[in-house]
């Protein structure tokens, strides 16, 4: 069989496609760890023109075997009496037992169709496990509520003892089965736009302005009437209260949602510098800001861990806010590589990074200017930890608020916003 890259993007007869090969394909190219899941389903569905039920199928069978890989080496190891099995061969089994065991799929083709993407001498080991696996379904997923919590909810066991730590175990299980749901997609309405458009029958979130859509209108990202953004960005921008004529730092900003939020509640009166160390995210950052009419946002390319002095010289600002990059755990449910990519270190290298940023941003917050540090991360020690340390560092700083999303409890992503202020 062609491999389905193979295919010529260019050729006039509509071509066949096999989505789960797509689908395997994509897995072994995510596990050079080089690309993030959801950018390689992304291209490959827009690679080979997938229509909109195919591209939702390879969505889920990617993301699906993604979100599952322990437990589905835990169903594996029995089924194959701990044999070793074929690198290729171990992927197509973890494809079809998603397909069997998870996905609502019609059980017979799953097997027939993950069959026929098997070599020849593969293809008898394969149908007998995948058999065996229809078989034994009911045993198999009864087993759920006995497996160790980073078994039955695939997450790094290290990372799990960690959350047990931090939160005990019964926040620690609602977490881990948070993250294996599908993503919620929100919007929030632009009121920048010249041609504001009304929620109508769209649900409403938890904060103003946001809602659920699941297939946000394409005009309406198109034109920057809507941006898709989580409920849980808007804490940081809505602690930093920036007002209308004041100057604001966005130490970093991009892609620019908190940057477009902060200048629409400003009423795109006064003055927001916008700043990043990724050139390439800059560039995103400004397409962002000028298709959401972000007027009085400035895109500057600037890296804090650098000595040189920024383009904008010694401006005081009024207040600052720091979206620091951090460990994201707060948006694995979002970001399906994040659980398998972090390494126990992280912790303390983000902890590190996030107090030399602040540290280097702090002289430009005028006296009595108040500062927000935020992170999508749940980790107390790039949370709460930074703060201390940056309070027992700077006796002229004061913690006046913070606040936590946890997902289990608000329903959305996770954040942590804390406000400061200098005297
Ligand atoms: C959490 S993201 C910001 C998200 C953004 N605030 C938003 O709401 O769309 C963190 C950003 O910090 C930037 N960054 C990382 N290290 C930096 C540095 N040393 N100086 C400036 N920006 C940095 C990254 O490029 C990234 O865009």
């Amino acid at each position: 069989m062609p491999s389905p890259r193979s295919t010529n993007a260019n050729a006039k007869a509509p071509r066949f496609v096999n989505t789960r090969e797509l689908a395997l394909d994509i897995l072994m190219n995510w596990e050079h760890g080089e690309e993030f899941a959801a950018n390689l389903v992304d291209r490959d569905a827009s690679a080979h023109h997938l229509e909109h039920r195919d591209a939702a199928l390879l969505q889920a069978l990617v993301f699906g075997t993604l979100r599952h890989i322990t437990l589905l080496d835990h169903w594996l190891e029995e089924l194959c009496n701990n044999n070793h099995l074929e690198h290729r061969v171990h992927w197509l089994l973890r494809l079809g037992l998603t397909q069997i065991l998870l996905l609502d799929h019609a059980p017979h083709a799953a097997v027939n169709e993950t069959v026929n993407l098997a070599d020849g001498k593969a293809r008898g080991l394969i149908n007998a496990i995948l058999r065996r696996t229809l078989r034994e379904r009911e045993t198999l997923l009864a087993q759920l509520p006995t497996l160790p919590l980073d078994e039955r909810y695939s997450h790094p066991d290290w990372l799990v003892d960690r959350w047990i730590k931090q939160f005990g175990p019964s926040d620690t299980e609602q977490l881990c089965q948070w993250n294996q749901k599908p993503a919620t997609t929100f919007i929030r309405l632009n009121q920048l736009h010249p041609k504001p458009v009304e929620p109508g029958d769209l649900k409403p979130s938890t904060i103003p302005g946001f809602y659920f859509a699941e297939n946000p209108p394409l005009t309406w990202l198109h034109t920057g009437q809507c941006y898709a953004q989580d409920p849980s960005t808007s804490h940081a921008c809505r602690l930093l209260d920036a007002q209308p004529g004041e100057l604001i730092l966005d130490a970093c900003a991009a892609p620019g949602g908190k940057t477009a939020l902060i200048a629409q509640m400003m009423q795109n009166q006064g003055r927001i510098i916008a700043c990043d160390s990724s050139s390439k995210r800059l560039q995103r950052m400004r397409n962002n800001l000028q298709r959401l009419h972000a007027t009085i946002a400035e895109p500057v390319l600037h890296d804090w861990t650098q000595t040189a002095k920024p383009t904008f010289g010694d401006l005081q600002f009024d207040r600052i806010l720091i979206d620091a990059p951090c460990s994201n755990t707060g948006v694995m449910r979002r970001r399906l590589d994040v659980r398998w990519r972090l390494e126990p270190e992280v912790f303390a290298e983000m902890q590190k990074l996030q107090t030399d940023l602040t540290n280097a941003i702090l002289p430009f917050l005028k006296p009595g200017g108040q500062l927000v540090y935020s992170t999508c991360s749940l980790d107390h020690d790039e949370n709460e930890i930074v703060i201390q340390k940056l309070l027992a560092q700077h006796p002229n700083l004061r913690l006046e608020q913070s606040h936590t999303a946890l997902p289990w409890r608000d329903q959305t992503d996770g954040a942590y916003a804390a406000l400061l202020i200098k005297s």
